[in-house]
């Protein structure tokens, strides 16, 4: 056990952490993380463009990668989704907290401590619970030298690699230039650095203000000039020795290749893209909700809308999945060009190909004489949505198949192929990987649309049902929107939402109009899960469901604190915790009430 393990696992048995028991699993509330990102802004926009580059290289290879904050705290996330699912278990995932104090020995926390790379490997983790994985993890440091925060490459245990360090550190060096060649007036290169251990030497850099003083460095130039030449000129033999590469050549710094170097762009526009990143994130202004579920795969889409991917969205009827298409679309570099949506499962298997692709005169009886466009060829260089894909038949599914592949429609009754230009957006409520097992689903189409995957949670399992509400309410009636009273705010908490997002729409319309107006209570509030019929055709809620509403309850009625929810229900209060992180329930669902 090398040293920073065997020092960290002393500091985690002298704060009497027990590597058995299960470790402190609580998830920031939402409201917290929105802060954290504000607070981390100039970190996550600096590094968003290295996870965008980084993330198609670890879909299905079972890692990771994780952004932390300075206090340990997860504020994004990128990789392989099945991983990711796995490592939620543990909650290695957006708002949670891996500092030593919370999850003993990890890689994020040790480095936090320690202050440079580290990896953790299966059994070197302090909690049994923690053992399946191996983290590898680098603190980033701005050019003066101050903790920023950590990146993390995590897999499970039996798939770990030197190179996931390694990877790590570039990306943290990478960072520390870019924030230097952002702050810095000038940079100059001092010269290469000796060749350490094997490794290639790494430029050492400083940044200059307008009166060529120091105002940051990257390690090697700290190494070189010490933290004492901070705020100081840089003494003129340096000045003389090194090379000016702010303007001429931007490039050059990247002691990690992340930065394009295969690019044509000048070095004037490879300056603009390194000052000011290529992805900025848009928001989604028609979407709300603040619960971490829902904001994971917020920016997910964010990300998703500036680069050309396929994206399949996930999710049950009534979540939001066209509305989420469209948003993709919108603040997309395509936003100019056509959005057209297909509902795939309202097409008979006969008409899917002149649907989609189009026809020429006279292709088959009852067709236009003028013949028609199809779909793709509609959209342009927009996007086109092809909704439930997950009912397409499979003469549908092997016809869109050709053409994702070969990226041409052919009309049907034509000879002529024709390039298709369109983004491609895909929706389904179905469960596209059991599909493939019933023989239902080509698993080759699949893949081709899962270019980004993005699951939107049912409202049930939301912690930001309340916040929806009030947001549709000021659709409903954007001139004076009627207010929610508790007792709404209650029974709107309570109910399971099988119909989701849309169904809430329709209760609230409902509920407008009963309340004439006037603010609304629970009475104007008619659910149809609640009427005995309904309930009888929906069978028994499971257990789960039972207790997800029996919390929410409680949290409602003790006004948020938790132990009265405990008490009310009868539990301890650590795991009312331990539950409320499991159902990502944060505290925002009944924020905002009396
Ligand atoms: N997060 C949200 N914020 C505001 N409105 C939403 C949100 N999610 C969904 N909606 C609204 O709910 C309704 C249903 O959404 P949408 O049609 O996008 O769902 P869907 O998942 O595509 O449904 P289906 O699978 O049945 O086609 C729409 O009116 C949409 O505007």
């Amino acid at each position: 056990m090398s040293t920073i393990v065997k020092q960290s696992w002393k500091r985690c048995q002298e704060s009497n952490l027990n590597a058995w028991e299960k470790a402190n699993d609580q998830i920031i509330s939402s409201k917290r993380i929105k802060e954290i990102i504000q607070e981390n802004h100039p970190l996550i926009q600096e590094s968003l463009p290295l996870f965008n580059k980084l993330a198609p290289f670890l879909l299905s290879t079972e890692h990771i990668a994780l952004l932390s904050d300075r206090d340990g705290n997860i504020i994004h996330t990128v990789g392989d989704p099945v991983f990711a699912n796995q490592a939620q278990k543990v909650q290695l995932q957006i708002g949670a907290n891996w500092t030593e104090n919370s999850k003993g020995t990890n890689a994020i926390g040790t480095a936090l401590i320690a202050q440079q790379p580290v990896q953790i490997q299966g059994e070197q983790h302090y909690f049994l619970e923690n053992r399946f994985l191996t983290c590898s993890a680098a603190p980033i440091f701005s050019p003066t030298g101050e903790l920023l925060g950590v990146i993390d490459i995590s897999t499970r245990k039996e798939y770990s690699h030197p190179f996931a360090l390694t990877i790590a550190c570039m990306i943290a060096e990478t960072l520390q230039n870019r924030f230097l060649y952002a702050d810095a007036q000038r940079v100059i290169a001092l010269g290469e650095s000796p060749v350490v251990k094997g490794e290639p030497g790494k430029v050492p850099l400083v940044g200059l203000d307008r009166d060529g003083r120091l105002i940051g460095f990257n390690e090697p130039a700290k190494q070189q000039l010490g933290t004492e030449a901070l705020g100081k000129r840089l003494p003129q033999e340096y000045e003389r020795a090194g090379r000016e590469v702010q303007d001429k050549r931007p490039r050059l710094f990247t002691s990690g290749s992340w930065t394009d170097a295969s690019s044509k762009t000048s070095d004037a526009d490879a300056l603009k893209s390194l000052k000011k990143p290529k992805t900025q994130l848009k928001p989604f202004p028609r979407l709300a909700g603040s619960c971490p579920l829902f904001l994971q795969a917020k920016m997910l889409g964010q990300k998703a809308a500036q680069v050309d991917f396929p994206v399949l969205i996930l999710g049950e009827s009534g979540t939001g999945k066209e509305l989420f298409a469209q948003m993709v679309h919108e603040t997309g570099p395509r936003a100019q060009e056509p959005f057209i949506a297909v509902n795939c499962s309202a097409i008979s298997e006969n008409l899917i190909e002149s649907e989609l692709f189009g026809y020429e005169s006279g292709a088959f009886t009852g067709a236009n004489r003028e013949g028609r466009i199809g779909k793709f060829e509609a959209a342009k260089k927009g996007t086109i949505f092809l909704d439930e894909i997950g009912d397409m038949s499979l003469r549908g599914q092997a016809a869109l198949l050709r053409v994702l592949q070969e990226k041409v429609v052919t009309p049907v009754g034509s000879n002529q192929s024709r390039p298709i230009q369109a983004r491609i957006i895909a929706a389904t409520h179905r469960n596209l990987p059991e599909e493939i097992k019933a023989g239902r689903f080509r698993a080759d189409l699949y893949y081709r649309l899962k270019g980004v995957s993005i699951h939107l949670p049912p409202l049930r399992k939301r912690s930001d049902i309340i916040q929806v509400a009030e947001h549709l309410m000021q659709q409903i009636a954007p001139e004076q929107p009627s207010e929610l009273l508790p007792s709404a705010k209650a029974k709107l908490v309570a109910y399971s939402w099988p119909g989701n997002v849309r169904e809430l729409q329709g209760v609230l319309v409902q509920a407008a109009f009963l309340s004439d107006g006037d603010d609304i209570g629970e009475e104007h509030i008619q659910l149809e899960g609640l009427t005995e019929e309904a309930e009888h055709e929906q069978g028994i809620p499971s257990l789960r469901e039972t207790e997800l509403v029996a919390i929410r309850r409680a949290l409602h009625s003790s006004g948020g604190n938790v132990s009265k929810a405990a008490k009310l229900l009868q539990i301890g209060r650590n795991t009312l915790y331990r539950k409320m992180a499991e159902y990502q329930l944060g505290a925002p669902f009944y924020m905002g009430e009396s």
